[in-house]
């Protein structure tokens, strides 16, 4: 089962891993194309009706599978309309190759005549609203005739996530949906064939460009839309909540606000004006300031909770009382990380162990990655929160899916990177559930490292990561 925008990821993903989408829509009319031989005998009448993105193209290409079919293609719209060049390129090969293929942009020139097939090409995934002309009365049409529909990837007018549909859609026989059952096609009572459409395994396992799309920032934002993180740290340590508050800032965060002893909070101000300083009085996290650090946590979207807390009992004991008592979403790192596996909580948690760290948290890892990656979704279906867990290869679970990244190099062993990673996934999981968070920000946190280790070697610092997040986290730079 693949939600449309997690299948908009795995596409961008497979092209990242070096199959071009235009191979995946010629893999997708083929499949489409044994889906009309399974209906049809060669020599019958086809109709392919086609819209003007990539369910078009697939459409395109499947026409071009059917030679010894009597095959007619109906474009709906101008060709200078078509969404992308993959689906442009396949409606011109068919002009050129001198195909029954013309284009209506009044539904009222769409003349089906009597065919045996429909192959409903106008839209699939990208569908939103209700079916707009022409393709509302294309679809009218269709579902007045009596001859077998087939629906490429989602009968069109169905929203491939819930199966509802806004206005009036196909209704069908038959669907030939892509590489993994869509969630709305189940509601539906027409025969669903999967294709496997050669994307590899590798583009859902492994984070890739794919993994960011979702950060998308729609153009009418304002401030405050991209999220308020608070980070719980410092003292004794002054430079992991700075790097983490940074780095938040960099990913995306609008405000970020740090909680802190007042022993450390003028050196903490002092690496940046960009932060915002929370002082509570004292040297270290204790009990007493618990109740102010809950309430000063609920005005954000997300907490950072551990960088350079230390393990002070009295410290230990403060992270353990707001972890029981907090509800929203926070990044659990270094020494806090101790305390997760003994609570109880209705918080979200997104833990950042290393594999030290995990290990204290009573996890088991191992040095091959299909071996960690097994146990660490094991360890976080028993913590029923999502890992990250740091090393060559990251590993990202919430027990349920895995992921795993490989950007990142062995500069990364300095100081600093984890707590630049934490902070990177604080501001994510404003916008992104925290799995999807986990993954992003492991990806663009390694890709800053690579980045860093071409201009710095393993010299590269914890900062030099810093700035090159905001590049690292655009899809379409990789
Ligand atoms: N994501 C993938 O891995 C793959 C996707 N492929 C195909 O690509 C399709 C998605 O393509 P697109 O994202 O281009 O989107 P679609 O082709 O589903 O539709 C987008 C087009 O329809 C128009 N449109 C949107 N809502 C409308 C409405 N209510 N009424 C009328 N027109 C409307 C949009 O303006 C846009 O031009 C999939 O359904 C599948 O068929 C395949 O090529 C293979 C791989
Ligand atoms: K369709």
């Amino acid at each position: 089962m693949i939600t449309s925008d997690r299948m908009a990821a795995v596409d961008r993903n497979a092209e990242a891993l070096g199959v071009p989408r235009k191979q995946l829509m010629e893999s997708s009319g083929n499949a489409v194309a044994r889906g009309v031989r399974r209906l049809a005998d060669p020599g019958a009448a086809v109709a392919v009706v086609a819209g003007r993105g990539n369910n078009g193209g697939d459409a395109f290409v499947a026409a071009r599978f059917l030679d010894d079919y009597d095959v007619s293609v109906r474009l709906l719209g101008r060709p200078e309309s078509i969404a992308t060049d993959i689906a442009r390129e396949n409606w011109e090969a068919l002009r050129t190759a001198e195909y029954d293929a013309e284009t209506v942009t009044d539904s009222a020139d769409l003349d089906l005549a009597d065919p045996d097939v429909v192959v409903d090409g106008m839209l699939g995934t990208g569908v939103t609203g209700a079916l707009r002309e022409p393709a509302a009365t294309a679809a009218e049409a269709i579902n007045d005739l009596d001859a077998q529909v087939l629906s490429i990837d989602v009968p069109s007018g169905v929203d491939a996530d819930t199966g509802e549909s806004a206005g009036v859609a196909v209704d069908d026989d038959r669907v030939v949906t892509f590489h993994d059952e869509k969630p709305g096609l189940q509601a539906l009572d027409a025969d669903v064939t999967v294709a496997d459409i050669g994307i590899p395994e590798a583009a859902e396992r492994f984070t890739g460009p794919g993994d960011l799309l979702a950060l998308g920032r729609p153009s009418q934002s304002h401030k405050g839309d991209f999220g308020e993180v608070l980070v719980v740290g410092g003292g004794p340590y002054t430079g992991a909540p700075a790097l983490a508050a940074q780095s938040a800032l960099r990913a995306g965060a609008d405000l970020v606000r740090v909680a802190c002893p007042e022993s450390v909070a003028r050196e903490i101000q002092g690496y940046s004006e960009n932060l915002i300083l929370r002082p509570y009085d004292g040297d270290h996290l204790a009990s007493e300031h618990v109740e102010d650090v809950l309430s000063l946590a609920a005005e954000h979207d997300v907490a950072v909770l551990g960088p350079g807390l230390g393990n002070r009992e009295a410290t230990l004991a403060a992270v353990e009382e707001f972890l029981e008592e907090y509800d929203g979403t926070v990044v659990v790192d270094a020494d806090a990380l101790q305390v997760v596996p003994g609570i109880e909580t209705d918080a979200t948690l997104l833990c950042t162990p290393h594999q030290g760290e995990l290990r204290k948290m009573g996890g088991e890892t191992d040095d091959d990655w299909r071996a960690r990656s097994d146990l660490v979704a094991a360890f976080a279906d028993d913590l029923g929160h999502v890992l990250l867990v740091k090393g060559a290869y990251d590993v990202i679970s919430d027990g349920d899916e895995t992921r795993v990244n490989r950007t990142g190099n062995p500069g990364m062993t300095v100081g600093g990177t984890g707590d630049v990673l934490a902070g990177a996934a604080g501001a994510l999981a404003c916008v992104l559930p925290p799995l999807q968070a986990a993954a992003a920000a492991a990806y663009a946190n390694g890709r800053a490292g690579d980045e860093a280790v071409e201009a710095n070697g393993y010299g590269l610092l914890a900062t030099d990561l810093i700035d090159r997040l905001p590049a690292a986290l655009r899809s379409e730079t990789q």
